[in-house]
């Protein structure tokens, strides 16, 4: 290790310890104290807004100057009303009710022993996350309100901004009598500092959640060593099967692929059953819509104007108006090529025909499987849960859009009158 990453190590390390004792705090705070403390902090983004907008067009300046690309310049950039935004999810997530404490289950055995299971907070949690400010804010609230401590790492694009974000949630701390290290930013650009992190930060981290695409899945995959919440890429498709009504699989196919095309919710693959009837205007409809088509053999012989897919293009993250087109056998070829490219985030099936949607939910394996609906629902409040971390494309503990209850885990009460084991 350099001597640079080592004195990163050394201050994410003592960050973990200062969460750790904060986290302790928080696991006892009455849930009306974190939402008090949310509260005040939304109303801290508010009295912050014009310099929040300062550091945020420091980031713009650097940003373009180092020439991002549009899709990420938006998403970096904040004005008075992305600000309100913020300030009125940070107050969502304080009406929501606080999941600590909640029975999950209760059991009586023969022998009298009365078993409870009961949500409690994880910890200290680490969040890796992109350029985009306003998850400073969404992650720091959800973390508070469910007790945990967090320490957040936004893209190296966003420092100012989200260092600005990040001072008026620590106000909201303070003005309610809460640990500041409750919610705590890394200081540093320095990528060393995810290699601290995803190394548990000397112990003291529980939970890292990675939000971000190929470079950082690789990082987590090959230096985690505390448990992952993965929230990693989403090479999300859908499927229009021959028992697909075309107006319905028109309008579902352009919002899954164009209402936002940077989001990780948005479809990047879209597979045609051979069988279906009407292909063309379903591929015409994208194009029109400003989308460019890669295809294979059989999708270039509907529509010429779709360029040859290559090997990568099936497993690539566009996050642009490009899509790669595929013409399948049935819903097993659908199956198939989900199982063989899908990053395990979210896939969608457009037919009539309820066994075939049945087949569709029971056995694609992702974290999100819909039917007749367009994947950019792929979001926690779409999904009613008032706000989300992420989407969790991994296999355990959460899954899809994570919210409060994602962020607990639970601990089992036993209650007994003197038994002893046999
Ligand atoms: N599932 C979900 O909920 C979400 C997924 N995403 C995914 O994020 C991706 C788009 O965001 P993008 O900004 O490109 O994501 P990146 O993966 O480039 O960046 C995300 C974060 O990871 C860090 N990072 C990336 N690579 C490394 C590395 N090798 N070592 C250390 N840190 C690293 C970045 O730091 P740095 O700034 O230094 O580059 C940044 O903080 C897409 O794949 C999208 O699907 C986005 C949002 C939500
Ligand atoms: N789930 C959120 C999107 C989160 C997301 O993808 O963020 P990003 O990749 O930073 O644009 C939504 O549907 O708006």
């Amino acid at each position: 290790m350099s001597s640079t990453a080592a004195t990163v190590a050394g201050t994410i390390a003592a960050m973990g310890r200062r969460a750790r004792a904060a986290a302790v705090v928080l696991a006892r705070t009455d849930p009306a104290q974190t939402a008090a403390a949310l509260t005040a902090a939304a109303a801290a983004i508010r009295a912050d807004t014009d310099a929040i907008l300062v550091a945020n067009a420091e980031d713009m300046a650097r940003a373009t100057a180092a020439g991002l690309s549009a899709a990420l310049l938006d998403r970096l950039r904040l004005d008075r009303d992305r600000i309100e935004g913020i300030a009125r999810g940070v107050e969502a997530v304080a009406a929501l009710p606080s999941p600590l404490g909640a029975l999950i289950d209760e059991s009586t055995r023969p022998n009298g022993l009365v078993l409870q299971r009961v949500r409690v907070p994880i910890g200290v949690i680490g969040i890796i996350y992109e350029s985009r400010p306003n998850v400073t804010a969404d992650a720091g609230a959800l973390c508070l309100r469910s007790g945990n401590a967090v320490i957040l790492r936004g893209g190296s694009d966003s420092t100012a901004s989200s260092a600005a974000i990040h001072r008026a949630m620590v106000s909201g701390l303070a003005a309610t009598g809460l640990p500041s290290d409750a919610i705590q930013i890394v200081p540093t650009p320095d990528r060393a500092a995810v290699g601290a992190m995803l190394a548990g930060a000397d112990g003291t981290i529980a939970l890292i959640v990675p939000r971000g695409g190929k470079g950082l899945v690789a990082r987590v995959q090959t230096e985690a060593r505390v448990p992952v919440l993965a929230h990693l890429d989403g090479i999300n498709h859908v499927y229009v099967d021959t028992a697909a009504d075309p107006d319905r699989a028109q309008a579902i196919v352009v919002n899954a692929k164009l209402r936002r095309t940077g989001i990780c919710g948005a479809m990047e693959t879209l597979l045609i059953d051979r069988a279906y009837s009407d292909p063309a205007p379903l591929l015409a409809a994208l194009i029109d819509g400003g989308c460019a088509l890669r295809g294979d053999a059989a999708a270039r012989a509907i529509d010429p104007r779709i360029a040859p897919a290559e090997a990568a293009d099936w497993d690539t993250e566009y996050l642009d108006a490009l899509c790669t087109v595929g013409i399948v056998d049935g819903i097993d070829g659908a199956l198939a090529h989900i199982a063989a490219h899908g990053s395990g985030h979210t896939e969608a099936i457009v037919t009539e025909d309820a066994a075939t949607a049945e087949r569709f939910l029971a056995e694609v394996d992702s974290a999100i499987v819909m039917v007749n609906a367009s994947t950019q629902f792929a979001d926690g409040g779409e999904f009613g849960l008032g706000a989300e971390i992420g989407i969790a494309t991994g296999r355990l503990h959460a899954r899809g859009p994570v919210a409060l209850e994602g962020l607990t885990t639970y601990k089992w009460l036993v209650r007994g009158t003197g038994q002893t084991r046999p």
